[in-house]
């Protein structure tokens, strides 16, 4: 039994949060044509929305003592205060600092929660957990997954 916490496990923890949030996929380096051209109907001049759900995933080994990787209460309190405080009922085009200068696709804003989240886990002296995958659902049917690489 004792086995159990022992040998150091590698393991994963996911918690997932739910942000809304408008954006308009548009270069101010190009045309208009040329953004109607790649982004299509994405790049309406007043914006669209979506329901944001993100899964954050965490690694590393299981801690003897408490039996968590890390506790998803204060797991959920970092998203709080990191992401939902940030991006929740914004226009990412011109609300959040972090993306000015940037097109707010998905990938770009899984980048930046990347960052976002990396730093702040870094400030937490368990160096047996690190930041594994940003999973973020645009829509039903479109995500994008990032790993810091
Ligand atoms: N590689 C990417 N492609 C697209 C992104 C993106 O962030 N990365 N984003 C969009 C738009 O934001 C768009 O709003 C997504 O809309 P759409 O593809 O229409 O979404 P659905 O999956 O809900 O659409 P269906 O019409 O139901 O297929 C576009 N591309
Ligand atoms: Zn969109």
């Amino acid at each position: 039994m004792n086995d159990i916490v022992e040998k150091p496990r590698k393991i994963y923890v996911t918690r997932q949060i739910e942000f809304n949030a408008a954006h308009r996929l548009f270069n101010p380096e190009l045309s208009d044509e040329e953004n109607q051209q790649l982004y299509g109907k994405c790049s309406g001049k007043y914006g669209h929305g979506h329901n944001y759900l993100l899964e954050i995933t965490l690694s590393g080994i299981i801690d003897r003592k408490t039996g968590y990787l890390f506790d998803l209460k204060e797991l959920k309190k970092i998203l709080e205060e990191e992401i939902v405080a940030r991006f929740d009922h914004r226009h990412l085009n011109h609300e959040v600092n972090e993306l000015a200068g940037h097109v707010p696709t998905t990938e770009i804003l899984a980048v930046i929660v990347w960052e976002i989240l990396d730093s702040r886990l870094k400030t937490i002296t368990k160096q047996e957990v690190s930041l594994h995958e940003v999973i973020i659902h645009e829509t039903g049917k479109n995500s994008v997954t990032y790993r810091g690489e």
